[in-house]
């Protein structure tokens, strides 16, 4: 029998993660600009980073992701199976490509103006193997998994709103059969409605094909409708981590107090 995760990581069978972080430091500068202990994903789960600005959370993201430039990164990064800090370009680029998507937060910057969704999506799909009626197939089902009509395939990037190319890079994942999404502050863009869709969305995702959600936000409304568990970052550092509704409830630390009690909508915002 495999031994049980420690701590407050669950009782999930150790290695059986999607992601999993232990003893992250990233260095620049002469000094240490985001570490994390531990975080772990698992199937379905969602996880989110949340922090002020400048507190480290997309660092800690873009490290997990093996995206980092121009600092040293040290620790324990495993994405679905593969050593991050050891793996070559190319296995990363095919870890990220299809088993864990990145969505940032303005997908449209990232979309090709010239060319139509469909035909980006299609094209993405064929780089994967995947082609002809399969694919047809694949891109309108992810378009519907994630609330999107089928016509917005035919659309170019500057004929959708902020939130539908949010769904659209969504999609994108589900087509290439993507376990995990990473979230790099995927509703900041948008207006509070659109940000309600994509939330809508992704608990959808997780719900019905169990997608797992690594979520970094500054939106602390945001997180505590979404996530499972939390990890509160502050000047590069965790200070606090756990259960989301414990963390909501009861917050140990004195900062994440503040972080709350700036928040209106949460139980012990301000009114
Ligand atoms: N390559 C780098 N070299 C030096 N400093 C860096 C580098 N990358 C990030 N930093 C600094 O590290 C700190 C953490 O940045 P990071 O972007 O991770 O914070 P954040 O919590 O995601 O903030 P925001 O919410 O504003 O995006 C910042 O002070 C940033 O200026």
């Amino acid at each position: 029998m495999k031994t049980p995760a420690k701590g407050w990581t669950g009782t999930r069978p150790a290695g059986t993660a999607l992601i999993e972080v232990r003893d992250l430091e990233v260095r620049a500068g002469g000094r240490v600009i985001s570490s994390v202990p531990e975080l772990d994903l698992g199937p379905g789960e969602c996880v989110a980073i949340v922090g002020e600005s400048g507190s480290g959370k997309t660092t800690a993201l873009m490290a997990t992701m093996g995206l980092i430039e121009g600092a040293d990164v040290s620790g324990k990064i495993t994405v679905c199976g593969t050593d991050v800090l050891s793996a070559s370009p190319r296995t990363l680029r095919a870890v990220r490509g299809a088993r864990v998507a990145l969505v940032m937060q303005s997908p449209q910057a990232a979309l090709t103006p010239t060319m139509r969704l469909g035909t980006l999506m299609r094209r993405a799909l064929a780089r994967h193997g995947v082609k002809g009626a399969e694919a047809a197939e694949r891109a309108r089902d992810a378009v519907g998994a994630v609330l999107l009509g089928e016509e917005i395939l035919r659309r170019y990037p500057h004929e959708v709103s902020g939130g539908q190319a949010q769904r659209f890079a969504i999609a994108l994942a589900i087509a290439l059969g993507a376990e995990a999404v990473v979230a790099d502050e995927p509703t900041s863009a948008l207006d509070v409605t659109v940000q309600a869709e994509v939330v809508a969305v992704l608990r959808r995702l997780r719900a019905e094909h169990g997608l797992a959600v690594l979520l970094v936000s500054h939106d602390l409304a945001l997180v505590s409708r979404i996530a499972d568990r939390v990890l509160v970052m502050r000047e590069g550092r965790v200070v606090e981590s756990g259960q989301a509704r414990t963390v909501f409830a009861a917050p140990a630390d004195p900062y994440t107090r503040e972080l709350i009690a700036a928040v209106p909508e949460l139980p012990g915002g301000a009114p």
